[in-house]
């Protein structure tokens, strides 16, 4: 097998003298040869990135006409992702790196497309519209514009990749190691969207971008960018980076982007806001709660959705439902035996349920112990690790147990710090905790949710007028479903997605988290004359 080139870098295709060989989430074998950069190698990035002024690549005054470059790449892009082939090639890739069903990789790939037709043609240049305001006198006018920070980063996780190979320029940077990558229902969630969402934002304010996703995924963002660039957007604007966290923790430090923006754990999220002096935007760990109202109906309906939201690509979507706090009236409805019997539905076969690629079986099950020993908690279903012999073949790194859910009294959860930190900790998996609260808990129903640390999304599910009210303004949320058909997961193009309550959040999606994320006011105030005739100078102030 020959070495193949591992990155862009200033506009040119090059090789990293390192290669990590990734294991086949589904059996273990070798599968990927992904280049991983070294140090040394590194310091080429952080040279390309230092060619960016502050100024940007393009703004409102300097070569304008990128804005419909953009424009037209990305109506060239969206049409190329819309032909059936495409399409269902960027489905399977993704499936087979991060796997999940061909119903949820597909997805992924539709609102990309989306997105990438919303921004289309003069809606780049529509990103950057500026406002104006009239002056004291002739000659003065002040102008709010949107200016591009200039050299940037993004830093993106395993769990959503994205990725498409529409023309034969080049050869991909991955060695595929096994035969028929694209085969079969295989894996991955948010490979593609996350990272384009993101990527194309920055780009259309002006912004030089350095890019790193994830190893496990990166191949769907590599054939992602060849489909960019033969779609006519300008090579040297990305710099996309295969290495591991610590070498792109030294690339930042040295570049010192003016934004980066991290989608990951709150963990690496806070190392990074640290190490470079708070220049960061924020798409952090997903704890993402739902509540059932009291009025039941439309239960299979919700049964439906509360399935899905939490068990749906193995759990790993940052907005999976994490916590459900299901009023009595719905338990006596039979919901939680409903939701067993859903969940026993999901096999390896069609990869409903899969191998979970960042927790451990072992990991799983021992937080399940400790959330075991708070008094009155047990076990829902699941708990167990796959049996299957397939199930066994998955490799010990990667994580391989039955949907879960474990129920722990609202009472006990929030008797202690301890309990309460214990039932918030994210399992990026196919895991939930369940409670249950009455008609005089309400408080200690939003008393939790107080308490919890990340506000990403969440969902009221009920058509009680003061019953949603009631928990809307009591809590924050940055994406927040409500109503009977309220979901926790669901990220399409059409509506901000992204945490609140803290000045870091980032969004994703829409024009507003395009311009708030990627760009930064800047205002002229134009003040050309004349001087009134007869002016004279006046005394000291
Ligand atoms: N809020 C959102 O929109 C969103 C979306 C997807 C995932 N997530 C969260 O991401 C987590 C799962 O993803 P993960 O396991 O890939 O997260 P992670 O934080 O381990 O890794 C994210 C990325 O950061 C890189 N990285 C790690 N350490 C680094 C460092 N010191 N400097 C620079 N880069 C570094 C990794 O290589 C990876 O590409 C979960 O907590 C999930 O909730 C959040």
């Amino acid at each position: 097998m020959s070495s193949l080139a591992f990155a862009s870098v200033g506009g040119r295709w090059v090789e990293s003298s390192a290669h990590e060989t990734l294991p086949d989430p589904l059996n273990g074998e070798p599968f990927l040869k992904v280049p991983a950069t070294t140090p040394g190698e590194a310091q080429a990035f952080v040279a390309s990135l230092e060619l960016c002024s502050k100024s940007g690549l393009h703004n409102p005054f300097k070569s304008p006409e990128r804005y419909l470059a953009y424009g037209s790449a990305t109506a060239k892009a969206a049409a190329l992702m819309a032909v059936p082939e495409v399409e269902d090639f960027f489905t399977r890739l993704i499936m087979r790196v991060a796997p999940k069903s061909y119903a949820q990789a597909n997805g992924e790939v539709v609102v990309t497309r989306r997105f990438l037709e919303n921004f289309s043609g003069d809606n780049v240049r529509m990103l950057a519209r500026s406002f104006s305001v009239p002056g004291d006198h002739v000659g003065q006018a002040s102008t709010g514009y949107r200016w591009p920070f200039g050299p940037v980063a993004i830093v993106s996780p395993f769990n959503f990749p994205l990725g498409e190979q529409p023309s034969n320029e080049g050869t991909s940077v991955y060695q595929v190691l096994v035969a028929g990558l694209v085969d079969s229902v295989v894996m991955a969630y948010l490979c593609i969207e996350i990272p384009v969402l993101q990527l194309m934002g920055a780009l259309y304010m002006g912004n030089k971008v350095i890019f790193k996703t994830d190893s496990k995924v990166s191949v769907v963002m590599e054939q992602t960018l060849r489909l960019f660039h033969h779609c006519g957007a300008p090579v040297e604007d990305v710099d996309f980076i295969n290495c591991d966290g610590p070498v792109m923790h030294g690339v930042l430090t040295s570049a010192q982007p003016r934004v980066t923006q991290f989608t990951g754990s709150s963990k690496v999220a806070e190392i990074l806001a640290e190490a470079l002096d708070g220049k960061v935007k924020v798409e952090d760990a997903g704890f993402d709660w739902k509540i059932l109202g009291p009025d039941v109906q439309e239960e299979e309906y919700v049964a439906h959705t509360c399935d899905q939201d939490a068990y749906a690509y193995s759990g790993q979507k940052c907005s999976a439902q994490s916590i459900l706090f299901v009023h009595e009236n719905w338990s006596k409805s039979g919901i939680l035996e409903t939701l067993k019997s859903l969940a026993s539905r999901r096999t390896l076969e069609d990869l409903t349920v899969g191998p979970v690629l960042s927790v451990t079986t072992e990991t799983c099950m021992k937080h399940i112990d400790s959330l075991l020993k708070i008094s009155g908690a047990k076990v829902l279903f699941g708990g167990k690790p796959l049996s299957s012999e397939k199930a066994k073949k998955i490799p010990a790194q990667y994580g391989a147990w039955d949907p879960t859910a474990v129920f722990v009294p609202l009472k006990e959860m929030l008797k202690s710090p301890e309990n309460f930190a214990l039932c918030t900790t994210e399992i990026f998996g196919p895991f939930q905790v369940v409670t249950e609260y009455d008609d005089n808990e309400l408080d200690a129903v939003l008393e939790a949710c107080e308490r919890m640390n990340n506000h990403l999304t969440a969902a009221v599910v009920s058509n009680d007028v003061s019953f949603q009210r009631r928990v809307l303004e009591a809590t924050v949320n940055g994406t927040t479903y409500c109503g009977i058909r309220a979901r926790t997961t669901g990220a399409p193009q059409n509506h901000w997605f992204g945490p609140a309550g803290d000045p870091r959040a980032a969004g994703i999606g829409t024009i507003e988290a395009i311009r708030m994320v990627w760009s930064c006011h800047r205002e002229v105030i134009m003040d050309e004359g004349p001087v009134p005739e007869g002016w004279t100078t006046p005394a000291r102030t």
